[in-house]
């Protein structure tokens, strides 16, 4: 439900959709060696359709025993429940913090008196309730729900104990397992493994999504990969370059296929978005081919939680102060599974890679700070320590040159509880990716709308390394993500773009 209604010539309300149409303001720059920069304002109209009628959503997880998994699943239940349950500190209630959907809000003009006025984010347009998500999927590991939630450690006893029946209900798909891909130490949980060739697997889990979709009468389903950081596959032109050569090499059970690439053409091939919240080279060309010709919507990679999260906000603030970080060291230390399996070389450097990309955009657009190919120096670390369980230590330094020739150091340590920092970022992408299914675009001479570029960009202030559609620009400053995110709403309400110059508090 969306509690306001614009008052526009542009926009339309009909019986099942909102229909704008909107004049998007852009600057466009020429450029000629050694002449000053030609700067053009451009004006290009669009207009955009979202169908208003909400489905009956399925999120099936890919590694739905693991912490993120059924911290999710139980943060559902609990908010759908309305549960409370003690604490240290008294009574706590079931909520969704840390979802950007359903616990931010967004500015939507000002009133009479100059005053903003806000929202709750998930008003701008109309998104399905969390609350309403029907939760299954897959794990190598056959524990159910109820007990993996208690093997994971997150949650509070006393709401374990609520969510422990209705959970223990819930019996995980059984998953290809191939060994080469994720940690060995993960071999002893893999006691629910699809046999078979990879095809075999495909045709599995294909037809596991469509028994899902029926047995709960669902409308739509989204696919979230959530299971271990695997090892990058190699791209192999005639194997993983096309999506053809990929669904060949899944026949021919190519090694370098993997168990998350196997999950992708199958949701794929369903016509089911696909998320990857895991920092492997999940959606190779083979898939992102295939997504775009079977116009399915695709995402990734690896959720942005915590620290990640944290070094896009502060290296975006110290470069836009004109102040130059020098060196960033990221170092962490957590105890849980996938701490476990990040203890593996090749998955660490999985996980390495996406935490390392994530400064880029914001050192190439400061030419003053940083000569051409000029970087920060930036070390990742990773430990492995069961002690603290869930509970992720990031600690990190930003050394910076500052006025003069001087030096200004900044010393982080961050307590990033990871299951619960990421299961709410599960649900946004869930619910975002639901919503850009009903979302399509045109300009005024088309005659059809159509969907967004299959690899969904826009869900970027969620993951790490975003992967965006070949050719356009990788965007990981926090602000301007979600920036983009709230604008491109805002645009399908027929809003201009929220761009804080508050001139009716200035120009007075
Ligand atoms: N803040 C965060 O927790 C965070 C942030 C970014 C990315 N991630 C990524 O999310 C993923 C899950 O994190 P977690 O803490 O829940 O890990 P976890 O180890 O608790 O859960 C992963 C689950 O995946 C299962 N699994 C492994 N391979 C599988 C396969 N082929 N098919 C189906 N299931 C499989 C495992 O049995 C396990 O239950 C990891 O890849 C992690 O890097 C987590
Ligand atoms: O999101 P973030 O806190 O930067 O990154 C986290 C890593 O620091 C952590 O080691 C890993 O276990 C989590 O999966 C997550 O990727």
């Amino acid at each position: 439900m969306t509690s306001f209604k614009v008052q526009s010539d542009n926009v339309k309300y009909t019986d099942d959709a909102i229909i704008s149409t909107y004049v998007y303001q852009d600057t466009r720059v020429e450029r000629k060696e050694g002449q000053p920069l030609i700067v053009k304002p451009i004006e290009e109209t669009y207009m955009f359709k979202t169908e208003t009628k909400l489905p009956k959503l399925g999120l099936m997880l890919i590694g739905w025993g693991g912490n993120n998994g059924t911290t999710t699943t139980a943060g559902i239940l609990a908010n759908r429940h309305k549960y409370t349950w003690q604490t240290r500190e008294g009574t706590q209630t079931a909520n969704y913090f840390g979802s950007v959907t359903q616990s931010s809000t967004l500015k939507i003009g000002v009133d009479e008196n100059g005053q903003d006025v806000f929202i709750p984010f998930h008003e701008i347009l109309p998104m399905v309730n969390p609350d309403d998500i029907v939760v299954g999927g897959w794990d190598i590991s056959s524990v159910n729900m109820g007990d993996a939630m208690r093997r994971a450690k997150v949650l509070e006893p006393d709401l374990q104990n609520q969510l422990y029946e209705e959970m223990s209900k819930m019996k995980p798909l059984p998953a290809p397992y191939y060994p080469s891909f994720i940690a060995a130490n993960q071999k002893e949980r893999a006691d629910n493994v699809l046999k078979g060739t990879k095809q075999d697997n495909l045709e599995e889990i294909r037809k596991h999504i469509r028994d899902f979709k029926k047995d709960n009468d669902l409308d739509k389903v989204v696919v979230l990969w959530t299971a271990n950081t695997e090892r990058y596959a190699d791209i192999l032109k005639g194997v993983n370059d096309t999506a053809d050569n990929l669904l060949n090499a899944v026949k021919n059970n190519h090694e370098e296929v993997s168990p998350s690439t196997i999950f992708a053409l199958a949701s794929i091939l369903e016509k089911t978005p696909f998320i990857n919240g895991s920092p492997q080279n999940t959606l190779v060309p083979g898939v992102i081919d295939l997504a775009i010709r079977e116009n399915v919507y695709i995402g990734g990679d690896d959720f942005k939680s915590g620290q990640t999260k944290m070094k896009s906000v502060m290296v975006d603030f110290l470069v836009n102060a004109g102040i130059k970080p020098i060196s960033i060291t990221s170092y962490n230390h957590l105890g849980n599974n996938d701490g476990r399996n990040l203890s593996a070389p090749a998955q660490f450097r999985s996980k390495e890679i996406s935490k390392s990309s994530v400064v880029d955009d914001m050192v190439a657009s400061n030419a003053i700070l940083y000569k051409e190919n000029e970087h920060p120096d930036h070390v990742i670390v990773i430990k492995y320590t069961p002690a603290v369980g869930d509970s992720k230590r990031a600690l990190d330094e930003y050394q910076s040159e500052i006025f003069m020739g001087g030096r200004n150091t900044i010393s982080m340590h961050n307590v990033c509880e990871d299951s619960l920092l990421a299961a709410p970022i599960i649900i946004d992408l869930c619910i975002l990716t639901e919503l850009m299914t009903r979302i399509t675009w045109k300009r005024p001479e088309d005659t059809e709308f159509k969907r967004f570029h299959s690899v969904l960009s826009v869900l970027s202030y969620l993951l790490k390394a975003p992967v965006v559609p070949e050719g356009t620009p990788v965007i990981n400053a926090l602000s301007k993500q979600r920036k983009c995110m709230e604008n491109i709403f805002r645009a399908c309400v027929g809003l201009p773009p929220q761009n804080d110059m508050m001139l009716e508090s200035k120009a007075l």
